[in-house]
């Protein structure tokens, strides 16, 4: 198994990172939110979780050279009117390493707690090995109280050989409906793949872990289909109308963040559709870990024409009009529908 050290500290870095986030949206403040000049939020907890990723990676991996693509960089926290924020982060992400660690650790300063996060700052490409990491997937769906993911993925000559989920808000049972938001089971899902090596899913908080397949189903009238929770990040009104093209009977699962590749990994739902507005594009970090999740435990994802994705291209994915995501049955039927949906639309 060739990745296999760096399997295992990649879950160890997204556990502790999951920690930091837990704790934050226990105690979620509005002053914890800040707005990136694109206009998203961002939290202490983005931060935080960036920072514990890095510093573990780097820590229990020490002898490798270190490349990580992530979402986050430091330069609003540089700015004099986030110093209160700075020092939030740093006491948030010293009182985890206090909380977790069962080595004794000394404290991070501001200053460390910058520099972890511009170690991913790396524009990745095809050639040797960059982590890709977002530290908070779903970053509105996490300020709701909903779904979110920490997830990191790792490139090997452009290709993505490992990826770890952590959905700390991810029943470990079935989300295969809309009623997943009131289930009592257990939460916090872990879902991890190294290339070759099939998809494996455990409890957050268990090491007990078990192998997980897509669905096997070849009906679409059978199957259900996620998608993004926020009508801002896919167009409802096309993919409702592939859906119905396919067949598909059940409205769609809405679920925030790369959960919906952890769950249709083990088979709650068939297909996740996603189609961003024109304009938009898509960044390697909100897909790299969910692709191999999902490919790996025998499902295809390809952009609305049929290509696989690739990661070879920097922190851009160049898709041609969105991401389609299901099992290998299935999908020949998928992209036929998305294809006249798509000609119908632009013939509107
Ligand atoms: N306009 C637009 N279109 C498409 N996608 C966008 C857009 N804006 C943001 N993003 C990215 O969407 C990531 C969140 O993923 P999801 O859409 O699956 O979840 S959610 O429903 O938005 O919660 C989200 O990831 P995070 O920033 O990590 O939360 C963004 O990278
Ligand atoms: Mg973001
Ligand atoms: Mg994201
Ligand atoms: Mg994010």
């Amino acid at each position: 198994m060739p990745y296999n050290k760096e399997l295992e500290a990649a879950k160890k870095a997204v556990s502790r990172a999951a920690r930091l986030c837990q704790r934050v949206q226990e105690a979620l403040l509005q002053s914890d939110v800040q707005s990136k000049s694109d206009k998203t939020p961002v939290t202490v907890a983005d931060y935080g979780s960036q920072v514990l990723v890095s510093f573990v990676l780097q820590k229990e991996l020490s002898s490798e050279s270190f490349s990580m693509v992530a979402e986050e960089d430091s330069g609003d926290l540089r700015k004099e009117e986030s110093s209160e924020t700075l020092r939030r982060i740093t006491e948030l992400v010293n009182d985890t390493l206090a909380t977790d660690g069962s080595e004794s650790i000394n404290a991070l300063s501001q200053e460390d707690v910058l520099s972890f996060i511009d170690s991913g700052k790396s524009d990745g490409g095809s050639q040797g090995r960059h982590w890709v990491l977002d530290p908070i997937d779903g970053t509105k769906g996490f300020l709701r109280g909903g779904q979110y993911a920490i997830a990191l993925g790792m490139l090997d000559e452009g290709k993505v050989v490992l990826g770890v989920l952590a959905c700390p808000n991810l029943p470990i049972t079935s989300v295969a409906s809309n009623d997943y938001l009131t289930s009592l089971d257990k939460i916090g899902s872990l879902f991890f793949a190294q290339v070759g090596e099939g998809t494996y899913m455990q409890s957050l908080y268990g090491s007990q872990s078990s192998k997980v397949h897509v669905t096997g189903t070849e009906n679409p009238e059978e199957a259900s289909f996620f998608e993004s929770f926020e009508a801002a990040h896919t167009m409802h009104d096309l993919t409702s109308l592939i859906a119905k093209k396919l067949g598909v009977k059940v409205p769609p699962v809405r679920i925030d963040s790369q959960a919906k590749y952890g769950a249709l990994s083990r088979g709650d739902g068939a297909i996740y559709m996603r189609f961003p507005h024109k304009g938009y594009r898509e960044k390697i970090w909100d897909h790299a870990a969910g692709c191999i999740v999902v490919t790996e435990a025998g499902g295809v994802v390809t952009d609305a024409a049929g290509h696989p994705l690739d990661f070879s291209k920097g922190k851009h994915l160049d898709v041609d009009t969105g991401i389609i995501v299901t099992n290998q049955k299935l999908m020949p039927a998928l992209l036929k529908a998305v294809r006249e949906s798509l000609q119908e639309k632009s013939s509107l």
